[in-house]
């Protein structure tokens, strides 16, 4: 079994690429931009095989497509920082969007027989009223950032080339998820990281921070990527399913549980720049769908996920 990857430089990318190695039974392939950082997969080189692809050329990915032809397709690769969505739209909208498209175009033209997992996200559900959660997937959409819009394009992509062509796509909208690696831009690694800072010395005792109202379902990072796998083996193509540990915190309260972590003590600091025009104001997932599909659920548990977390910044400012 052949399975590509993209974005396998990056966060769910990297822990994906682990977890395929750790099952033996998958020889692991995955695309990357000339000017993708290395640092998440080092450990990964020489188990895997990586192509050079710039996924919204249409030829660049014509080629990778050509010469792998892949059994599995995990599609994550994406602009995924909502706030960047606001600054640059057309940005987000592109990579977002075309890429995914310029891999539907190149199974279809070598007729590859493979199965796509699209990372769809619970941003898409956007404007959720406080009597929808938990969320399930026939839950309106109503996308709050250009992000989310990009997201819902991709879904319906997904569903659209599922009925016009029959390519075996699956979709899975994943709720927020964290762990070791990553990106220090996204909140929960923010936070730990300006917690590492803080007891080092290198930092004073201020958070900066922005809404703390809001709510998020957060699983961990390494069950999300075994829900990934589980969807291609198990999903039915042409579905969509959530992926949510089925509890919400407020960022409030996610942050309280780093600090549990931590005996620094520490003051907040509402930092404007990290208000958004538009905040998703609650994200509690339903996976029921998945679970009975796929047998699938999470295992660790979100202190574990923060305190791994936390001492994963450690790490990473000692050295
Ligand atoms: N980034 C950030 N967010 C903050 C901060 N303070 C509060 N927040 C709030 O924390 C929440 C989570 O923010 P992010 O970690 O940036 O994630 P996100 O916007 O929920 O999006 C993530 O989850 C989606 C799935 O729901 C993913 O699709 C997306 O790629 C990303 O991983 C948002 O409500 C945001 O306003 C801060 O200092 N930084």
């Amino acid at each position: 079994m052949k399975a590509l990857i993209t974005g396998i430089t990056g966060f769910a990318g990297s822990h994906l690429g682990e977890y395929l190695l750790s099952r033996g039974d998958t020889e692991v392939y995955g695309s990357y931009r000339l000017r993708s950082r290395m640092d998440h997969i080092e450990h990964l080189l020489p188990h895997i095989r990586l192509a050079e692809c710039e996924l919204k050329d249409p030829h660049s990915v014509n080629e990778m497509i050509r010469e792998i032809r892949p059994d599995f397709i995990f599609h994550l690769a994406a602009q995924s920082f909502v706030p960047t969505s606001w600054n640059s739209p057309t940005d987000t909208m592109t990579n977002n969007t075309v890429g995914q498209i310029n891999i539907f175009e190149a199974v279809r033209k070598f007729d590859i027989d493979c199965k796509i997992q699209i990372a769809c996200s619970s941003e898409e559900y956007g404007m959720v009223y406080p009597e929808e959660t938990p969320i399930k997937e026939t839950n309106p959409l109503r996308p709050l950032s250009p992000y989310a819009v990009s997201k819902v394009a991709q879904d319906y992509l997904g569903y659209q080339y599922y009925h016009s062509y029959g390519l075996k796509i699956i979709r899975t909208r994943t709720f927020n998820h964290t762990g070791p690696r990553r990106g220090e831009s996204f909140v929960t690694s923010n936070f730990a990281k300006q917690i590492a800072q803080i007891e080092l010395g290198t930092k004073p005792s201020m958070i900066y921070v922005g809404n703390l109202q809001a709510k998020r379902d957060f699983t961990d990072v390494r069950d999300v990527v075994k829900a990934y796998w589980a969807a291609l083996e198990k999903g039915d193509p042409g579905e969509v399913y959530n992926i949510s540990s089925g509890e919400a915190c407020t960022i409030h309260e996610m942050l309280q549980t780093l600090l549990s972590f931590s005996e620094v003590k520490i003051e907040l600091k509402v930092d404007p720049e990290r208000l958004r025009p538009s905040d998703v104001e609650i994200l509690l997932g339903d996976c029921t769908k998945f679970r009975d599909k796929t047998g699938w659920k999470p295992v660790i548990a979100f202190e574990q996920t923060m305190e791994d977390l936390l001492n994963y910044w450690r790490e990473q400012l000692r050295n």
